[in-house]
């Protein structure tokens, strides 16, 4: 994070936000290089401003990850990167017989970045998956 940066953090459970600050205090993070909002994000993320992240990483509600790209193409600077966990989600994308809901919902996000030729993409196979895209400055 560049010097003068700040983290956003979303997330519905406002418990969760308080942990997050606590742990920030405990590693010694300035309170002003944080803000937690606690909110679902499809209500806080519209809220916030058009250009003005270097990076959106997302791992809410999978079912949610399309609705989160389009925010995140809003929200990046250009050269920014928006990142999404569990992009492989425990390797039920790859297989074409899982059809629950947040393979295919996850499936859908891959798609959406795919065709997108705002997005330069790469699945870095760490982890769960983590679909990686950086969103050109052109
Ligand atoms: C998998 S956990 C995140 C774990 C965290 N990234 C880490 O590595 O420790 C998912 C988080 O998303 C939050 N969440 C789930 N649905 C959400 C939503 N619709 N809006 C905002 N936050 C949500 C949950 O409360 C939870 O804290």
């Amino acid at each position: 994070m560049r010097a003068d940066g700040v983290l956003t953090s979303v997330d519905i459970e406002s418990e969760h936000q308080r942990l997050a600050r606590e742990a920030f205090t405990e590693a010694n993070v300035p309170a002003n290089r944080t803000r937690l909002i606690a909110g679902p994000a499809l209500e806080v993320l519209p809220r916030l401003t058009d250009g003005a992240y270097d990076l959106v990483f997302c791992d809410g509600d999978k079912n949610e990850y399309s609705d989160y790209l389009q925010q995140a193409l809003r929200l990046l600077r250009p050269g920014g990167a928006v990142a999404f966990d569990n992009a492989l989600w425990h390797d039920r994308v790859a297989d074409s017989a899982q059809r629950d809901p947040e393979t295919v919902a996850i499936r859908e996000l891959v798609r959406l970045v795919r065709e997108d030729d705002h997005l330069v993409p790469a699945l870095l196979p760490v982890g769960d998956g983590l679909l990686v895209a950086v969103k050109r400055a052109d």
